[in-house]
Order: C-alpha cells, then structure tokens, then sequence
C-alpha cells in the first residue's frame, strides 16, 4: 500500500499549498488525482514520489513509513517508486544519450551490468527504435524524450508509479502509446497508479478511480 496520511506541503510553511491532503493506493490499482492548474496536483506526486518532504502528515509506504526524502530516503524506498513528470527536458540530463538516460537508475543502484538488457527490453516496450539510443535529447522529439524516460521510470520495476500530467505535451496518438505501456506495466508487475491530470476524459479511460481535488481538501 502507498498511504499519503493527512499531508500538508508546499513551498512555504506559512502558507502550504496542500493542506491534510489523504489517498490510499493499493497495489495494482490505478488511481486518478484531477484538479485545476495549480491547485497542488504536482506537490501531491512529488511528495508521493519521495522527492519533496512534506511540513505534515506521513508517507507509508509498503507498511514503512517514509523518513527520508530525495536522496536521504533509503535505497529500497526510493527504488520501489518510479515517477514521470510532464516535462521531459526539465527531467532529462542534456548529456546522455537515450541509452544511458535509460540506464541512469540501473548504474546509480550498481546494477550497470542489467543495463544493455534491460534498455533493449524496455525500449522496444515504450516504442524508441534503437538508432534513437545513441542520440541525446536535443536530436530528439519530445513525444521521444517522454518515452525514453517513461522507461527510465520503468527499469528498476517499480511497485509505485507517479505519473505526473506524463502526457499533457503529446499528441493524442503518443499519449494512447504511453499509456498503453504503463497499463501493460502495471498489470503484469502488479504496480500500483498515481496518474495525475487536469483532464477529466484521460483519467476516466485511464482509470479505476479519480480523486478530485475539490473533494478532498477542505476550504481554507
Ligand atoms: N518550487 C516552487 N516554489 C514556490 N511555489 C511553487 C513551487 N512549485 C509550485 N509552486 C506553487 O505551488 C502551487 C501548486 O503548484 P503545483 O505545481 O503543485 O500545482 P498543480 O496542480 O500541479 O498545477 P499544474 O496543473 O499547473 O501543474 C502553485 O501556486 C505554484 O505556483
């Protein structure tokens, strides 16, 4: 289970941006989380992809509860969560190449010797031809970048997967493409879903359950 339990987060602690926000993710289930621009969407999927740690509230992850963030959370927890964001030039190093963006995870763990592997594997899933490997992110379409690092999330076979707006800069056949990958993901490895989206259509194909914002945090 991933349990976000009464978190309150932002950038200032006077005035968080989410507020005794709670959602409970069961393993292999896909969860939607729908709301407005800047209602707090993508605070949610950083605090629950360990990478921004909230002023209140805990994160249980798996039964643990999370208590340390970025790169001070221990390995199991931080590898056990894959995330993709809505930008993938914000989230790409300019100086790798596809292949080696794809493999950053598997070298950083000391698992570099899987990498040749398991970037085959996973580029044919996400759809990247292997002459688009060995270019770097400039030589390459965004709806290619966003491929290349949904397979980045892909290749330490994450339990979790935060998927923040993944898709709001496609086109809609690359968007049916990626979430076609992360379904197939989710169902064989039994991983659970966070998507997160301002788009009512998308989460309601994609699926099982949709948060709305609205409805889960109070007025203030
Ligand atoms: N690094 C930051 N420093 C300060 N304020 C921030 C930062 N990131 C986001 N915010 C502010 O926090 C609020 C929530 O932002 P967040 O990105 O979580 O919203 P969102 O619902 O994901 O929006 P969108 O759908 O437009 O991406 C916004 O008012 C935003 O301006």
């Amino acid at each position: 289970m991933l349990e976000l339990d009464a978190i309150t987060a932002g950038y200032d602690r006077l005035a968080p941006v989410v507020r005794d926000f709670s959602l409970r993710l069961a393993p292999g289930e896909a969860v939607g989380l729908l709301g407005p621009s800047g209602c707090g969407k993508s605070t949610v999927a950083r605090v629950a992809a360990l990478l921004h740690r909230p002023y209140a509230g805990r994160v249980v992850l798996d039964g643990e509860p999370v208590r340390g963030w970025r790169y001070s959370a221990p390995r199991a927890q931080r590898t056990a969560v894959g995330v993709v964001f809505q930008q993938p030039r914000m989230s790409a190093d300019p100086r790798l190449t596809l292949h080696a963006l794809i493999a950053e995870p598997l070298r950083a763990n000391g698992r570099g010797g899987e990498a040749d592997a398991r970037v085959g594997e996973l580029s044919d899933a996400v759809g990247l031809t292997r002459d688009l490997l060995a270019r770097r992110p400039h030589e390459v379409s965004d709806g290619q970048l966003q491929r290349a690092c949904l397979a980045r999330a892909l290749v330490l076979r994450p339990r979790w997967l935060v998927c923040d707006e993944m898709t709001a800069m496609l086109d809609a056949s690359t968007t049916a493409a990626l979430v076609a990958v992360v379904e197939e993901y989710r169902r064989g490895e039994g991983a659970g879903l966070l998507a997160v989206s301002h788009d009512p259509v998308l989460l309601s194909r994609w699926c099982a359950r949709t948060v709305v914002w609205a409805d889960t945090v109070p007025a203030v």
